[in-house]
């Protein structure tokens, strides 16, 4: 079946409508980031970069560490942005661009998210690192795809209606092949993605939220033991987009803010640069 060209909107030199990229330009292993600045903060430990490319807040940057080939692509803020970036992606490497149709062999990407965060639960500190086993989209990305939960999460989706009805959210794991390549010896939790920064993190600045508890009815969410740890805006996004595109993903958290105590890292680049350089080293050695 033929794609249309507005299902699929290429640019006139048959790049990809938002991300600017060519088949060619990417890796199959991706690091995301949310702040197009973080972009170089990844390329700088590269041994050699071979593409620089950017539209809008999708900057990419594809090279070398050792001999393993990785692209770097900052998402911008929130999961409109991640469907557009993993729609893109996939289209890279599972369409035809020049025939506009599916390709029969399918390339799986691994998709790893670098991204920050705020905790909800006191043994979650600031400055650690934490990998999402689970994401728990509060956005609506996920009611436009059709799919299929694991049992897992669809026990995980009765515990959240029952516990938390107010909210209708979607539940997506991460990739277990990545666990444990990167992040065997992390804390793990369970991550709440938002739609917003303010408002659907429990903020309030000058007008009242309408869930005053918001903070406190997530952190004593409990699934057999299992917590909700900590908010941000992309990471559920990015579980189910390569859910439904067949792709490996998982998202690994800075984490900056304590919502119980409400406080701020002091120095935030010093434990995103850890991360960087953690999930670097352990992408090449893993090879
Ligand atoms: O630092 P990044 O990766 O952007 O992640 C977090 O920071 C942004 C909000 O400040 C949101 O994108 C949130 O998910
Ligand atoms: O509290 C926080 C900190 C970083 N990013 C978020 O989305 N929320």
């Amino acid at each position: 079946m033929i794609i249309s060209e507005t299902d699929l909107i290429l640019n006139p030199d048959g790049s990809v409508y938002h991300l600017n990229l060519l088949p060619a330009e990417i890796a199959e292993t991706i690091i995301t980031v949310g702040d197009p600045d973080r972009v170089a903060e990844v390329s700088k430990h590269f041994d050699r970069i071979e593409v620089k490319k950017q539209k809008r807040e999708f900057i990419t940057h594809t090279g070398y560490v050792g001999s393993k080939r990785i692209s770097v692509i900052s998402t911008g803020i929130g999961t409109d942005n991640i469907d557009i970036v993993f729609n893109e992606l996939d289209a890279l490497v599972n369409v035809n661009i020049e025939t506009r149709t599916e390709k029969d062999h399918k390339t799986s990407l691994e998709i790893i998210r670098i991204g920050t965060s705020g905790s909800l639960q006191s043994h979650i500190a600031i400055d650690s690192l934490l990998f999402s086993s689970f994401g728990i989209g509060f956005d609506t990305l996920m009611n436009f795809y059709e799919f299929e939960n694991s049992n897992n999460e669809l026990m995980i989706l009765d515990a959240l209606k029952e516990q938390l009805p107010a909210f209708n959210p979607y539940v997506f794991a991460a990739d277990s092949s990545l666990k444990k390549k990167l992040a065997f010896d992390m804390l793990e939790g369970m991550t709440v993605t938002c739609s917003g920064f303010y408002g659907p993190q429990g903020r309030s600045v000058r007008v009242k939220n309408q869930h005053p508890n918001f903070i406190h009815q997530l952190k004593n969410f409990n699934y057999n033991g299992f917590l909700i740890t900590n908010l941000e805006m992309e990471t559920a996004g990015i579980l189910g987009m390569a859910h439904v595109l067949g792709h490996k993903a998982c998202s690994i958290n800075a984490i900056l803010a304590s919502r119980l105590e409400q406080k701020f890292s002091t120095n935030p680049n010093a434990i995103i640069e850890k991360a960087i350089k953690l999930v670097l080293e352990r992408l090449q050695t893993s090879n």
